[in-house]
């Protein structure tokens, strides 16, 4: 179908599990066997399509699809002209640089020397743009082992917990290259495309169902300020009246991680009945 959206997502890797859940979380049907390569999803009209993280660029970039999530490290190397449009809140990591531990390595000692990475395209840049004159060695992963192995005397790499890194005897230095996490991306200065827009309201629901709750709770009207204090909402609380005089009750979103303690402080100022429900899918 011609007016089918199609969307590039990752076929393995760190990202593939969150992402299927993300989408599925939004309403999307999500294959079942890991070695589909594409998915028809009939009642959304799309039509996904399971590719190397590092390739999803590089088909969004041209084209041939009208959206991908990769990671935001893999938009930048890629040099496809690509745009981030949302940030999705998984596969964090940042991309750094390592040496032997002890070595003491700073960025600008890495003149002259050998530096392995499967990121050549953010080297590259990273180098050019600061005049260090490296040799850029490409590996395509377990760019740790390295120079134990004696191809390189530093490293650009993915970092996310570091325990590669430490297993592998190496130490980090100089500041983080980049920080990234998964984005949708989609081709650079295109028009808007409705079914993109579409697809991208369905994520920042997913978004906000997983960062925010809703909580309820009734308080003396005298204590109302202080309580919309606390609770201010997304554009203001709810307030309705209460069968019992003096009293109203509120209704708003607050973060989940600071859910605990706003119930305590509503608890503190009189406030009662305080509950909190999950929100299940939402468009703000
Ligand atoms: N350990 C990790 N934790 C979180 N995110 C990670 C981790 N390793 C990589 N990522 C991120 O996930 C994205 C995809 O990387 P991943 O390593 O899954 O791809 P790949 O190397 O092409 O695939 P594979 O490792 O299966 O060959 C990148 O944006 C990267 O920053
Ligand atoms: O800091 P950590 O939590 O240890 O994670 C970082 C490691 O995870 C990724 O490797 P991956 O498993 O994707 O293998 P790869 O090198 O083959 O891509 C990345 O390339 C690092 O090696
Ligand atoms: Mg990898």
């Amino acid at each position: 179908m011609a007016d089918q959206l199609r969307i590039a997502v990752p076929n393995k890797g760190q990202l593939a599990d969150p992402a299927a859940a993300m989408l599925r979380e939004a309403g999307y049907r999500q294959r079942k066997d890991s070695r589909d390569l594409v998915m028809v999803d009939p009642e959304n009209e799309t039509e996904f399509f399971f590719l190397r993280p590092k390739d999803i660029a590089v088909y969004v970039g041209e084209g041939i699809l009208q959206a991908g999530i990769t990671g935001r490290d893999m938009l930048l190397d890629s040099g496809a002209p690509v745009e981030e449009a949302l940030p999705l809140g998984f596969g964090g990591s940042t991309f750094r640089f390592a040496a032997r531990g002890g070595a003491e390595m700073t960025v600008e000692d890495l003149k002259g020397k050998r530096v392995a990475t499967s990121f050549e395209g953010l080297l590259d840049r990273y180098l050019a743009d600061r005049g260090i004159d490296a040799r850029v060695i490409h590996l395509d992963g377990a760019v740790e082992s390295s120079i134990q192995l004696g191809v390189a005397d530093a490293v650009a790499d993915v970092v996310s917990t570091g325990t590669t890194l430490r297993n592998a005897g190496l130490e980090l230095f100089g500041e983080p290259i980049l920080t990234s996490e998964a984005v949708v991306i989609r081709p650079r200065g295109a028009e808007d495309d409705p079914k993109v827009e579409q697809l991208l309201r369905r994520l920042r629901g997913v978004l906000v169902a997983r960062d925010y709750v809703m909580m309820d709770y009734d308080v003396h009207a005298e204590q109302l300020d202080d309580a919309v204090d606390l609770t201010p909402g997304m554009e203001g609380p709810t307030v309705s009246p209460l069968h019992r005089e003096g009293w109203v009750a509120v209704r708003a979103m607050v973060p989940r991680a600071a859910a605990q303690r706003i119930m305590d402080d509503l608890w503190q100022l009189g406030a009662r009945a305080i509950l909190v429900t999950d929100i299940y899918a939402c468009r703000l």
